[in-house]
């Protein structure tokens, strides 16, 4: 394979503390290192049994447990965790949780600069990108701002334990898709195609252990992992097709975050595959397996995760509005984005068979 012998990459500031049991025992050290002495605890509602656990340990530092964090962070709770914030003189705060939880605590980051540390229990990767997200009339806005990357992620394995198996495969793969824009995205670098490659093949061999014993600490710790090294591909990258889709149906079609993602990525690999060879043959070493989308739709299907958008309730009438919401924004691709295109893709997403490969589309004259 060619090595790739121009880009830039930036690292960025962030302390990571692994070990089981550290959301209790290490994150009132992290706080600590960064000076902290009064944080919000932010998590959502059913999250809030263990963000206590957190706030417990943090002692008088913590001045307050704010649960309302919600999938795609509607602008008004943003609003609502900002006040919460300067009400309670808060100077950072702790996200114990996944991706929404994560997501509303860089939300008060974005609007307040004060500082954040993560405490993750999925494997969403937000604790280490500086990526945020709003959703505002219906459309999700994304960005990106240093300040809302957390100072400090604090990963627990035990966390993960209660985890049921669905969400532990749909969030799997959420990491996953992170990995897979990676390797074909315009700034990608040959240290994010390591991390890729190892995450991939990572979270490819934790999943099935899991789905097979939820509470296998081992595959847990090796999930968590690869989360950790997808959330750092998503974190230097640029996002592709896939996360714009996935973002569209979301936040104006409302479906749930992780099977979307689940659902939607074998299909645009598959679309992409063709203008992307090198991120192809990074993703056959790394699951072992000749046609990557197909072994991508057969490993979450093979777990139990839904296959169709349909089955996740997007209606048919929405396929075609979906798509061209999501072809009418200029963003980075390997192959050319057009209505025709997503299309395509969309309606093979909505349907759920075998990811055909090249996914040609009417009007592609793309070479499959
Ligand atoms: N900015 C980024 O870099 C980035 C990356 C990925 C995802 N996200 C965002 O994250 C959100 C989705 O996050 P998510 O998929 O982690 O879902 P989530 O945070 O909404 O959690 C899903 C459900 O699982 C529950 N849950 C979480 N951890 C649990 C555990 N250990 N045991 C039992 N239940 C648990 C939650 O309470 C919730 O009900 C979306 O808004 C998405 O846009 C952001
Ligand atoms: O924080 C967000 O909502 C935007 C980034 C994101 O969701 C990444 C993903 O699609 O998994």
């Amino acid at each position: 394979m060619t090595f790739q012998s121009d880009f830039s990459y930036e690292t960025r500031p962030v302390r990571v503390v692994f070990r089981p049991g550290a959301a209790v025992t290490a994150t009132p050290g992290e706080a600590a290192r960064l000076g902290l002495r009064r944080l919000l605890v932010v998590c959502g509602s059913r999250g809030e049994t263990v963000a206590r656990t957190v706030a417990d340990a943090l002692g008088d530092t913590c001045v307050g447990v704010h649960d309302e964090a919600r999938m795609h962070v509607p602008v008004e709770d943003a609003d609502r965790a900002v006040a919460a914030v300067r009400a309670a003189g808060a100077d950072g705060c702790v996200a114990v949780g996944g991706g929404s939880a994560i997501g509303l605590g860089k939300a008060i980051a974005l609007r307040t600069g004060l500082p954040l540390i993560a405490v993750p229990s999925t494997y969403s990767g937000s604790e280490m990108t500086p990526v945020w997200g709003l959703t505002e009339r219906g459309a999700k806005r994304t960005g990106r701002d240093p300040v809302v990357q957390p100072r400090s992620v604090v990963y627990d394995p035990r966390l993960t334990l209660s985890l049921p198996v669905p969400l532990t495969v749909t969030s799997g793969v959420n990491a996953l898709a992170h990995a897979v824009e990676a390797l074909y995205a315009p700034d990608r670098s040959p240290l994010v195609t390591v991390m890729a490659e190892e995450g991939v093949r990572a979270m490819a061999e934790a999943l099935p252990r899991l789905a097979a014993d939820p509470k296998d600490l081992d595959a847990r710790s090796r999930a968590l992992y690869a989360a950790w090294l997808c959330g750092s591909c998503l974190g230097s990258t640029t996002m592709g097709l896939h996360h714009k889709v996935c973002h569209v149906l979301g936040g104006t079609f409302g479906l749930p975050h992780a099977e979307t993602h689940t659902v939607v990525l074998p299909y645009v690999l598959a679309h992409n595959a063709p203008a992307a060879p090198q991120a192809l043959a990074v993703l056959r070493r790394a699951l072992g397996a000749d046609d990557p989308p197909r072994a991508l739709w057969e490993l979450a299907g093979s777990l139990g995760a839904p296959r169709s958008l349909a089955e996740l309730g997007l209606a048919e009438g929405d396929v075609t509005p979906a798509a061209d919401r999501a072809a009418g924004e200029p963003y980075a691709n390997p192959r050319e984005v057009t209505p025709q295109g997503v299309r395509g893709v969309l309606r093979a997403a909505y349907e759920g068979g075998p990811p055909e490969p090249g996914l040609r589309t009417e009007g592609d004259h793309t070479p499959a």
